[in-house]
């Protein structure tokens, strides 16, 4: 049995992994009793486990604060956890840093609006930058592959950065992120501000890329479209627990036929009645649900004065 306490910016981690998982060499991403907290808080995920084999494009799913983007930004090694929570190529996510300087794993998430991210460092846009100067500025790319990308996005390199739409922003943004041959990809919610044939064209794209590079991709959305046939596995959290962790094809809802919009809406559904249904019976449920605020050892008290309380 192993038990590790570790601290990393506002967020603190209990990680408890008893026997880790088998890895085959065949998973690229998986997790070992994964359970994290932002300091102060309770558990936005508990005693999480999931194995994903090379080549699997996984949807993680979950209402609004589930703790999608969290676990996204644990598995790109951005908070520290156990070496054994998380294992991305069978390394550790946090520790071993070669994983996102070499682009082996590649993170895309929300700030992305705003910044430009790549091989794990995010700079704010600030200048009047051409787009082109920055996709020919990442050096050890595949010319054909950065051609590739620039046509399948229909990226202007003449576009400048700070001028352009939220869209066309986001795909030069899409295209720094794919420029190096990926392993592992982590998008977060990054489809959001695209027309519907960059993001068709896009998701189509990504299939190539798992099942001839046997890249392997984990997906956080609430755009459902287009994904019923995409998906290869399904993450579903709620409740700070991995309710679902399998094959789509392991998921008797999903083999009915139905949307996959009907059916996510079932489970959210389903869920959110639930608890409303506990917290009515025990309104005091409310402050212990994940993520909540743990109630203060300290008093609340100004700044200024606590230099002189000893706690
Ligand atoms: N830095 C932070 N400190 C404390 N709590 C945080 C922090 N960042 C996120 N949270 C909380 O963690 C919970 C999970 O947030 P997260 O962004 O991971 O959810 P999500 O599933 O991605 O939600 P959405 O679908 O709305 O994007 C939320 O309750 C959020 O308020």
């Amino acid at each position: 049995m192993v038990q590790a306490e570790a601290r990393h910016g506002n967020g603190s981690i209990g990680v408890h992994v008893e026997g880790p998982n088998e890895q085959s060499p065949e998973d690229a991403v998986v997790l070992n009793s994964l359970s994290y907290a932002y300091s102060g808080h309770r558990p936005i995920v508990s005693d999480i486990s999931l194995s994903l084999p090379k080549g699997s494009r996984c949807l993680l799913l979950g209402a609004n604060g589930a703790g999608k983007s969290t676990l996204l930004q644990i598995l790109a090694g951005q908070y520290m956890v156990g070496p054994d929570a998380v294992r991305i190529l069978g390394r550790p996510a946090f520790h071993d840093i070669q994983l996102t300087s070499s682009g082996q794993l590649s993170y895309l998430g929300q700030q992305w609006r705003r910044d430009i991210a790549f091989a794990g460092y995010n700079v704010p846009i600030q200048g009047d930058i051409g787009a082109g100067k920055m996709i020919f500025g990442v050096e050890g790319v595949d010319p054909a592959r950065r051609q590739q990308l620039i046509d399948l996005l229909e990226i202007d390199l003449e576009w400048r950065l700070n001028k352009v739409s939220d869209g066309q922003r986001r795909r030069v943004q899409i295209c720094m992120g794919l420029l190096k041959p990926y392993q592992v990809l982590l998008l977060d919610e990054i489809t959001v501000d695209m027309d519907v044939v960059g993001r068709l064209d896009l998701l189509k794209f990504f299939v190539e890329e798992c099942e001839t590079r046997g890249a392997t991709i984990i997906y956080a959305t609430h755009i459902f479209d287009g994904l019923e046939k995409w998906i290869t596995h399904v993450a579903y959290l709620a409740d700070g627990q991995l309710r679902i962790g399998d094959k789509a094809s392991e998921v008797p809802e999903l083999q009915q036929g139905k949307k996959l919009l009907r059916v996510v809406e079932t489970w959210l559904r389903s869920d959110l009645e639930t608890s409303r249904r506990e917290e009515a019976a025990d309104p005091s449920l409310r402050a212990k649900r994940p993520g909540a605020a743990k109630p203060r050892t300290t008093p609340l008290m100004p700044t200024k004065h606590m230099m002189f309380f000893r706690g």
